[in-house]
């Protein structure tokens, strides 16, 4: 059974499977409904599920949807290392603001489980890294939003800042006094 760890942001957690290894390689349930929805206490439907590859200094984020099509995510990497981190949005939320940011790989089989009404992104560590997420909502263009990776409000201490590489759109980003949100 997976361990659900508190993160210090309220229904933002760090799941940690648990791992059946043995000569042939390994095994283990990366998701079981009824497990996933007394650990977090509430269920969660799920409608997405998202498979990303990128190069080591690749930046996605910090994205996130506004309502109706906010999202909550459930992110692993499957291949190499990431950081991943979470920011606080939520209105009237005591850690308004504030992030968790924790290293995501394909060797330590972590997931974090982001609520609705948080931004996410990931920068690259490893040559390449996949992450693959479940969403509880469908992609939506016209609710999608980012936000600066690296505003100074928000001070995420990013493991490599050199030479990263991001999209338009995440370069053009607000900053957090300026979004929507
Ligand atoms: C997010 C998304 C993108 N796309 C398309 C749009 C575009 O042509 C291409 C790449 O999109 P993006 O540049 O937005 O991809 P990316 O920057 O990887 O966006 C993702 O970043 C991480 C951090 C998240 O948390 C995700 O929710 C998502 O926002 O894929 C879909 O078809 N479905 C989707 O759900």
């Amino acid at each position: 059974m997976s361990q659900f760890r508190e993160t210090g942001l309220s229904g933002l957690w760090l799941i940690e499977p648990r791992i059946h290894g043995d000569e042939r390689g390994f095994f283990y349930e990366s998701f079981h409904q009824q497990q996933f929805d007394a650990a977090i206490g509430h269920h969660v439907e799920f409608v997405q599920d998202n498979h990303s590859r990128s190069s080591r200094g690749v930046l996605r984020g910090l994205h996130y949807q506004l309502p109706p099509q906010a999202q909550g995510k459930l992110v692993r990497c499957v291949a190499g290392e990431v950081f991943d981190v979470a920011v606080d949005l939520r209105r009237g939320s005591a850690t308004f603001g504030r992030h968790f940011g924790i290293v995501l790989s394909a060797a330590n089989h972590r997931q974090l489980w982001i609520p609705e009404g948080f931004a996410h992104g990931f920068v690259t560590l490893s040559e390449h890294a996949e992450l693959l997420y479940k969403t509880t909502a469908y992609w939506s263009p016209q609710h999608e939003r980012a936000l600066r990776w690296d505003d100074p409000q928000l001070a995420i201490a990013w493991p490599l800042r050199d030479g990263l590489q991001l999209s338009a759109k995440d370069l053009a980003a607000p900053l957090l006094a300026d979004a929507e949100y």
